[in-house]
């Protein structure tokens, strides 16, 4: 069986352990020849690469292995990359929740100014990896799930276009996997049809390979709870806001019941909760720096002084599981079902073409082959068109440098009361910015 060059890309991101553990466990079905690990951060990349040497050297010494800063090195000889990075790191997260939060506005990583913000940061950063991957491995494949993912994605059609890389998020799986333990089953054993936007989307049908439609019954359970099941899915999602995300569900599902809501859609729907029910002195940036980041630098870091990564063990999540499927749908061209963010070409009837849609694809060695979802109703389809005008206003801004254009697309975000407040958000937004993102005039 043929064996694969990989090189994680973010390889000091707080992901990295739990995506290595995952490859891992799955050599039988993905099989590695050679793993590299690659951070513009030597410092991060430096005590993750040192942990995961000695995990790699007690559980697959067979595998050629890695860490570095060099592109060069990185890049060399690779079949894919998957790509996890964060521009900017926590610490610009922190001010995307935070000054939204100081204009009275939703402050989400992906969603609203925070996530144009953190777009505008992005760009430039992904553009690059791209270019890198294709200068020196050009037949990789990247598997990208940097964030955001809407605004990356839309950012590759339009500067990249025939680059070879497939832009996906996990939220899909990890609330299918909920949905899944309300009625009794796998995922696997499920089929689901879905149309949106990514951060932004809806659950039309979830059917068992039998053709058994569940959606009314997850959707009673939903109504009670939300997505709440209290089974430990990924271990940060018992944190107290991603409860409370999941919980909320049940106020999205009322706004339409006919269909099952992305969580994301709770700072669209309800923004004026949001910020009601946020502490300015502590966002979620702030939880995972004391939380998960914590935990998995401190871990590496026992490892490191032990020598040894006998009694450590990192938590792989529905994250992790995804990536290994669709690096299997390419490899071996399984022809997966899988949720992806793709242009739409039709797969949503009555929306735009050059929209990126999120929707379930067939999978295979030639990349997604996006399904038809029909056409959508005027609610959601007007939702969307919104957000995917904020989206590609955002690339326009950063391609064309125009103040104009960021300002549209603050305006115009569902989470923003008015161009005044737009404004004064994309003033302060520029300030902390001003060391990632272009020159606006
Ligand atoms: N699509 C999804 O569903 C999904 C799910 C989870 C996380 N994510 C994304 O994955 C990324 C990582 O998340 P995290 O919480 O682990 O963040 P993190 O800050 O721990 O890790 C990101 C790493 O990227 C590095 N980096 C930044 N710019 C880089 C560049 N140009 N080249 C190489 N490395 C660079 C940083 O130094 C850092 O070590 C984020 O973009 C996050 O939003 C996406
Ligand atoms: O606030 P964070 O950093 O914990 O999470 C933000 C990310 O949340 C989603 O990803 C989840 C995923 O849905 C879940 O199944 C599991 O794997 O954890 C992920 C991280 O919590 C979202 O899809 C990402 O885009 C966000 O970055
Ligand atoms: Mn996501």
């Amino acid at each position: 069986m043929n064996k694969f060059s990989v090189v994680i890309a973010g390889g000091g991101s707080t992901y990295t352990p739990g995506i290595v553990t995952m490859l891992l466990d799955n050599l039988d079905q993905f099989p590695i020849r050679k793993l590299k690990l690659y951070d513009n951060d030597e410092e991060r990349q430096r005590v993750i690469g040192e942990a995961l040497e000695i995990v790699l050297r007690e559980n697959a010494p067979e595998i050629e292995y890695a860490f570095t800063t060099d592109p060069d090195e990185a890049f060399t000889d690779v079949d894919f990359c998957f790509a996890h990075i964060r521009t900017g790191k926590y610490k610009m997260r922190e001010l995307d929740e935070k000054i939204p939060l100081k204009h009275g506005v939703v402050g989400q990583e992906t969603c609203g100014p925070g996530g144009i913000a953190y777009g505008m940061r992005s760009i430039g950063d992904m553009i690059e990896l791209i270019d890198i991957m294709e200068k020196y491995s050009p037949d990789c494949w990247m598997l990208n799930y940097s964030n955001p993912a809407a605004i990356v994605a839309e950012a590759c059609r339009v500067l990249r276009p025939k680059a070879k890389v497939l832009n996906i998020c996990d939220m899909p799986v990890g609330t299918l996997r909920r949905m899944s333990q309300i009625i009794g089953k796998q995922p696997k054993d499920l089929d689901v049809r879905y149309f949106g936007l990514n951060h932004f989307g809806w659950w039309t049908s979830i059917k068992d390979k039998e053709g058994h439609e569940y959606l009314p019954e997850i959707r009673d359970y939903v109504a009670k709870h939300g997505y709440l099941t209290q089974v430990e899915v990924d271990t940060q999602h018992m944190d107290q806001s991603w409860q409370e995300t999941h919980k909320k569900a049940k106020d999205l599902l009322a706004v339409d019941p006919r269909f099952l809501p992305n969580t994301y859609l709770k700072y669209y729907f309800y923004p004026d909760y949001v910020v009601e029910h946020s502490d300015i002195h502590y966002t979620r940036a702030n939880e995972v720096i004391d939380g998960r980041e914590k935990e998995v630098f401190s871990a590496a870091e026992r490892i490191v002084e032990k020598g040894t990564a006998k009694n450590e063990s990192f938590s792989a999540g529905s994250h992790a599981t995804f990536i290994v499927d669709l690096a299997r749908a390419i490899a071996y061209n399984t022809h997966e079902r899988m949720v992806m963010i793709v242009e739409n070409n039709g797969a949503i009837a009555n929306f735009d073409d050059d929209a990126m849609v999120e929707v379930p694809c067939i999978v295979g060695t030639d990349g997604p082959e996006p399904l038809s979802q029909g056409k959508i109703p005027e609610f959601e389809r007007a939702l969307m068109y919104q957000q995917v005008t904020v989206e590609k206003l955002v690339v326009k801004a950063y391609v064309e440098g125009s103040y104009q254009k960021l300002w549209q697309a603050l305006t115009l975000s569902k989470t923003v009361p008015s161009a005044k407040v737009a404004k004064a958000l994309l003033d302060d937004l520029i300030e902390a910015n001003k060391e990632y993102w272009p020159e606006l005039h």
